[in-house]
This record gives C-alpha cells, structure tokens and sequence, in this order.
C-alpha cells in the first residue's frame, strides 16, 4: 500500500495493530508514525518494530495519509482537538475507540472531512484480529477499501452499519477477554489434576483455537460439533451438565448485555 499510516496513543490495540501490520508487510515499517506521551513505551515500540516515533501528535498528523486515533475514550475529545487544524479534506481519520460515534468526531474536526469508524481486536497482534469498519459520507468505497485493507493485513474485517458497532465490540473488541478467562479457568482445572501450567495452557488454548476453527471451517452448527464429541455415557457430557446447572451459556449472554449496554451508553 502506498500510504503513510499513523497511530497516536500506542497502548494495547495501538500496539497490536502496529505488530500485525509489520508482520504482514502491508507497508514498509518507516511508513508508519507512532506517538504517545511516555517515552519509554515509545522506545519499546520502536525497538519492536522499527516504526518512526514522537511525543506529539501534531507530528503524526502532519506525516500521515491515515490517521488511526487509538486512545481511550476519556481523552478522545481533546486529543482530537489539538489536531483539527492539521485535519485537512484529504486524511482519513480512522477511530477504533468504544463510544465514539462518527456524529461526535464530526463535531469536533468537521462534517466535510473523511471519517472511518471501526472496532478490532487485540489477535490482531497475531494476525488473528476481527474488525467491523463503518464509514462517513464523505469516504468514497475505494478508500473505505483501502482502510480495510489494513485491518485485512492482521485479520479479518466486515463493513457494517454503524447501530452494530456496540454488538461488534460485546462479540468481538472484548471478547478475547471472556475467552482468555475460559482458557485460564480451564488451565487451572487441569493444573489441579496434576498438569504443569505450561502445558495446561497449550492443552487448553490449542482446544479452543481448534474448536473455533471447526466452526469456521466445517459449516456445521455449534450445537452438532458439541454432539459429536459428547460420546453416550461419556465423560464430555458430565461436564456439559455441570457447565449447564452453573450458567455458563446464560452468565455470557448476560455479560454481553452488559458490555454491549455500558458501549450504547458511551456513546452518548
Ligand atoms: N484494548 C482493546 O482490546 C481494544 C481497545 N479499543 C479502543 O482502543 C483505544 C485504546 O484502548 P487501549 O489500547 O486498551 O488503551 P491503552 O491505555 O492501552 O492505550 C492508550 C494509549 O494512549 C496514550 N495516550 C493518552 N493520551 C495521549 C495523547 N494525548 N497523545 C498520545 N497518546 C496518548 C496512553 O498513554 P498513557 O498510558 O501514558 O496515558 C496509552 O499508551 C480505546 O479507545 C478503546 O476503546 C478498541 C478495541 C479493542
Ligand atoms: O474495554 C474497552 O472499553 C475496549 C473496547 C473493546 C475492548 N476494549
């Protein structure tokens, strides 16, 4: 691609990207502007990747065809603020952040500039990453392509309508979270019964890639791949009713109610 991509905040979605899109070569490391306030977590992203760096935003800005603006919601507002003048009608401006509407970053930078707002997720950094991208009038579909074409780089990427962001974010941007506390409580399940934590967690990660894997891949329901490791009299489906009497489907859907909620209500 033959674009210059910026980052200002490079924390943990920041970082992830940055990772996934170096490792996919999309563009060239000196190709991509890095700021945030810390110092010492830009020296170790620059070690990492290579990728050009400063404490101000301003630099990024100015350097960059696409702007990707990654820090959390509370100081969105005034970091977009301290950019606008160098927002002109040609940038794209990329937010990844929860709660914030595309309407809201009008407000502060301009109905007339180029907005594209998305939610990842941080397997990006493994090149595993699930994006939704959704865009304002004034992106035409060709550069709404190319803003997809990196979050293709580390993963895979749907164009929805911007009323799905808040679902994407409860079954998507956090749910690695639900899912890394799946692998732990499973690993230490089997700690308990004697494995080493090493093990434990290669046993159980690489059972839920390969699960999610089957369900990508196979076509077949949920519901039936469940079936068909449950052998009649087994030992899977004693397990299956103890995660039924305890909640388990009704505690996720509960807790995704709640993500999906606390993003409707950031968002006005
Ligand atoms: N984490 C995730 O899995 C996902 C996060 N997101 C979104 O990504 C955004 C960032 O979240 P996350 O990465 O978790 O948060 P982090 O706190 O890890 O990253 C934000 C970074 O921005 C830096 N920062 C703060 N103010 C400025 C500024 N004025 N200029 C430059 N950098 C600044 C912070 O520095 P300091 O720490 O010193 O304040 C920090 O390094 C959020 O809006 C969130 O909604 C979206 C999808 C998934
Ligand atoms: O927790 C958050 O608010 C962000 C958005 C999605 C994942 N992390």
């Amino acid at each position: 691609m033959n674009k210059t991509i910026g980052f200002i905040g490079s924390g943990n979605m920041a970082k992830a990207m940055i990772g996934g899109i170096v490792k996919s070569k999309l563009v060239p490391s000196n190709k991509i502007n890095v700021s945030d306030l810390n110092q010492d977590t830009l020296n170790k992203v620059n070690a990492e990747f290579n990728v050009n760096t400063s404490t101000d935003s301003r630099d990024v800005v100015e350097k960059s065809d696409i702007v990707i603006v990654a820090v959390k919601p509370n100081v969105y507002d005034l970091v977009l603020e301290s950019v606008k003048d160098l927002i002109d009608n040609n940038k794209i401006i990329v937010t990844i952040a929860a709660g914030k509407t595309i309407a809201s970053i009008e407000n502060i930078i301009g109905n007339d500039k180029k907005i594209v707002r998305t939610m990842p997720n941080t397997p990006a950094l493994v090149n595993e990453g699930m994006s939704a991208l959704c865009k304002n009038k004034n992106i035409s579909n060709d550069e709404l392509d190319t803003v997809k074409s990196i979050f293709d780089s580390f993963g895979k990427s749907e164009v929805v309508s911007e009323n799905m962001i808040d679902a994407v974010i409860g079954v998507s941007g956090s749910a690695p979270a639900y899912v890394f506390m799946f692998i732990e409580a499973m690993a230490d399940a089997a700690v308990s019964a004697g494995m080493s934590r090493p093990q434990a967690y290669k046993f159980a990660s690489q059972a839920v890639m390969g699960s999610a894997k089957m369900v990508l891949e196979s076509g077949k329901h949920p519901g039936e791949l469940k079936d068909m490791v449950c052998s009649p009299g087994g030992t899977t489906i004693e397990a299956v009713k103890t995660l039924e009497e305890k909640g388990l489907r009704n505690a996720v859907i509960k807790a995704m109610e709640n993500c999906i909620k606390k993003s409707q209500e950031m968002n006005k």
